[in-house]
């Protein structure tokens, strides 16, 4: 059931860019993702990338972001996906929304027509930091750990060869 929108809905204004296309819109209702589609015939051999336009602009409120996520049904069955993933749309664009897709698979194309849901995207609230600038931070339990810190992956300053011989390989 495709969502109509409730009163408590973000209501956010698109222009349509190429009038051909079916706007964003979330597949069932509850969906995180709006879906975007192509504006042109793609294909995408083994490893290529190409910076696709969705014809759509929108006008975020301040306060929101706008995040293009993969597929995945379609990084599943094909091995599509998004260099930059998620994009990131600003409150303050208003041009075209474009995908920067990938294919990952090693031995075949990817063939999109114009008007296939390539991307989805979810619109969240932001919070729009004052960084200030410290002498000292505030103690945590992770403290400085990271980068597999917790363990099971080896130690930051493991080699590649001593990971590899970790795992058994
Ligand atoms: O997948 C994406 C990511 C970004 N954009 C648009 C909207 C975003 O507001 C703008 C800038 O994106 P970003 O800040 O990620 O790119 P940048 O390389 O930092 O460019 P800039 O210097 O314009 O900020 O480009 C897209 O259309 N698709
Ligand atoms: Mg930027």
């Amino acid at each position: 059931m495709r969502s109509m929108g409730t009163q408590q809905d973000l209501r956010v204004q698109i222009l349509m860019l190429d009038d051909g296309l079916e706007p964003p819109a979330y597949a069932t209702d509850g969906d995180a993702g709006a879906d975007l589609r192509t504006a042109v015939d793609v294909v995408l051999e083994p490893g290529a990338r190409a910076l696709v336009p969705t014809g759509v602009a929108l006008a975020l409120p301040r306060g929101y972001a706008g995040l293009v996520h993969p597929r995945s049904g379609l990084a599943a069955r094909h091995g599509l996906t998004i260099v930059n993933a998620p994009g990131t749309i600003d409150a303050g664009y208003r041009g075209e929304i474009k995908v920067c897709l990938l294919n990952t698979d090693r031995s075949e194309a990817v063939r999109l027509s114009r008007g296939d849901r390539i991307a989805q995207l979810v619109i969240q609230r932001v919070e729009h930091a004052v960084f200030a600038v410290v002498d000292e931070l505030p103690d945590s339990v992770r403290g400085t750990g990271g980068f597999g810190s917790t363990g099971g992956f080896g130690a930051l300053d493991a080699t590649p060869a001593d990971l590899r011989s970790a795992a058994g390989g």
